[in-house]
């Protein structure tokens, strides 16, 4: 599923009308009449919850797949085949419903309008609300202005007619869409609080009104959806917090736009689904074991990480890489530590760098880690490794002078942060692939900004760094962003919030430096990787009931 930015959805819409010849005002129906579908469904289900119904009329709506929205003839046996009426808009007792529906003046209220016209049809009660004067409406918005009116649709203008939200059941928002610009002002910041306030079940068009469409930044006011019907493709938005919080349950609705328009006007942003990491990012998970494979067939990751205070990172990290299903996995570490690690992960070999019985890194041991990058598949680096004197050159000359794919996380993306204003570009290009996993912090760091200004615009900085810097970036956090060199990026949904412990980010080191030395290009390993390691936190989340009382250990034991 791709992802798009505001601009990007304006430019596919422009291609399929004025190139494809498909009429604006098919676009508009097709996206007024999924967002009445899905208020429809939004009925049916709270009626099941038996939210906002009395007793006696729960149990009496139609269950929405059409068996009981039969007519005429095909109620009774004998007469051939059932005459079913349109079953996405039937409803047994939708008298019951009166629905408000926010219309501003762009085309966000156009769709709004066409819902309005459906929801009629299918008997619900519907009043518009009019952001604006209805007069300042234009073009196809305009057009559905008009039938609306026709219909006999009652209609009232905010600050001309008092508008009373305690009588309607829910509300549809159409006020605010990709065309809005800033915090809401005005009537448009009155209703949106106005309708949050009233605790009715509130259907977004495209997106809630208040969101950013680009960032997920929540301006003040900003709609809580139930449910926001997301027109044509998926936007950026909608899958980054806190704007994913605002949103609710998202369903996005095919209106007759062409997805694959997306990626031939700006870059391919995309969900990171089972289905994308099988096609788009051809990972065949069939294929990374052979049956006649050996402990050598699946690569040797070295792992320099961990120090006197942090070393269970390195040992978390080295482990997860086995896990992930490496063949054989080298520990480097301080040699001060080597008497207490030995025979904690028997399966694990140990390799100690000449520590001065400091238990720390020192500059000198590039050379050790060089040496033994020589004959291991893939370097992986920073988990509990400490800072110390001379550790950005330590880390520059792993970057030029081992041709081996490199993993740079934690304390070792502090020293990248220092390796000057143009960023690690400027210690040349690395003829292996390099894979960057920050948190918000670090990237702050690696960025020269705070950690909210990354936040703000997770995808935007992760794809901007990426291309500048030619490395395969992992921002980590909810909603993870792998973002490759050529601009494209991924957005993964496994995964919860018990994953923020102490750990996590080690054992996901691992699984990358393991899939890495399986075969797997930067961009595999990384999203396959982050998918992966959200998805055992889900498992390992069932398997202790609470995802709070997680451990690192717990998700690297669920892979
Ligand atoms: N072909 C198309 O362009 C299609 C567009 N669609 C709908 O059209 C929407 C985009 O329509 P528009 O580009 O007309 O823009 P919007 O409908 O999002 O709203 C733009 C209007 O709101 C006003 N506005 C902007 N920011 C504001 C703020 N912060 N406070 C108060 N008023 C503000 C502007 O004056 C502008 O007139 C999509 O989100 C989608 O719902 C769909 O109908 C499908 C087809
Ligand atoms: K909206």
């Amino acid at each position: 599923m791709f992802i798009v930015t505001a601009e990007q959805m304006r430019a596919v819409d422009e291609h399929t009308i004025h190139k494809l010849g498909i009429p604006a005002a098919s676009l508009m129906e097709n996206a007024g009449r999924a967002i009445a579908e899905e208020v429809i469904r939004l009925c049916r289900e709270c009626w099941k919850e038996g939210v906002g119904r009395s007793s006696e009329q729960q149990g009496r709506w139609n269950d929405g797949n059409g068996k009981r929205a039969h007519t005429g003839p095909g109620d009774r046996q004998g007469y051939g085949g059932d005459i079913i009426a349109d079953p996405a808009l039937v409803m047994e007792q939708p008298g019951d419903q009166q629905w408000y529906m926010l219309i501003g003046k762009g085309n966000n209220g156009g769709d709004g309008l066409v819902a309005a016209r459906h929801l009629v049809e299918a008997g619900l009660g519907v009043t518009l609300v009019y952001a604006d004067a209805p007069e300042s409406l234009r073009g196809e918005a305009a057009v559905q202005r008009d039938a609306a009116a026709q219909l006999g649709i009652p209609a009232l203008v905010h600050g001309r007619e008092a508008v009373d939200f305690s009588r309607c059941t829910g509300i549809v928002d159409a006020l605010l869409g990709t065309g809005s610009r800033g915090a809401p002002r005005g009537a448009y910041a009155a209703l949106i609080a106005a309708a949050n306030e009233s605790g009715k079940p509130i259907v977004s068009a495209d997106v809630p009104s208040g969101l950013d469409a680009d960032t997920g930044e929540v301006y003040e006011p900003c709609i809580q959806a139930r449910v926001t019907v997301c027109l044509a493709l998926l936007k950026r938005g909608l899958v980054q917090y806190p704007g994913a919080s605002a949103a609710g349950r998202i369903v996005v609705r095919s209106i007759g736009i062409p997805a694959r328009l997306a990626s031939e006007h700006g870059p391919s942003v995309r969900l990171l689904t089972e289905e994308v990491l099988r096609s788009a990012l051809r990972v065949d998970t069939g294929r990374l074991r052979a049956p006649d494979g050996h402990k050598g067939t699946y690569g040797h990751v070295l792992l320099a990480a961990g120090s006197l205070p942090m070393s269970g990172a390195g040992l978390l990290s080295a482990k997860a890489a086995l896990r992930a299903g490496c063949g054989l996995a080298t520990w480097a570490l301080p040699a001060a530590l080597l008497p207490h690690v030995i025979g904690t992960v028997p399966e694990l070999m140990l390799a100690a760098a000449a520590d001065g019985d400091s238990g720390e890194w020192n500059a000198a041991s590039a050379d050790a880690v060089l040496r033994l990058a020589e004959s291991r598949d893939v370097l992986a680096t920073g988990p509990g490794l400490g800072r110390f004197k001379g550790d950005t050159d330590w880390l520059r000359r792993l970057w030029q002078h081992t041709d081996r794919p490199l993993v740079i996380d934690a304390d070792a993306l502090n020293m990248l942060a220092d390796a000057g204003p143009h960023g690690p570009s400027d210690w040349g290009k690395r003829s292996a692939a390099t894979i960057l996993t920050p948190h918000p912090g670090e990237m702050g760091r690696l960025l020269g900004m705070s950690t909210p200004e990354v936040q703000r615009d997770r995808i935007g900085h992760a794809a901007r760094y990426a291309r500048e810097q030619g490395v395969t970036l992992v921002l980590k956090g909810a909603r993870t962003v792998i973002a490759t060199p050529s601009g494209e990026a991924y957005i993964n949904t496994t995964g919860h919030a018990g994953m923020a412990t102490g750990g996590a980010g080690d054992v996901l080191t691992g699984i990358i430096a393991g899939l890495l030395a399986q075969g797997l290009s930067a961009e595999q390993a990384a999203s396959f990787g982050v998918f992966l390691h959200g998805q055992a936190a889900e498992r390992a989340a069932l398997l202790r009931g609470d995802p709070a009382s997680l451990l690192a250990g717990d998700i690297m034991d669920a892979l």
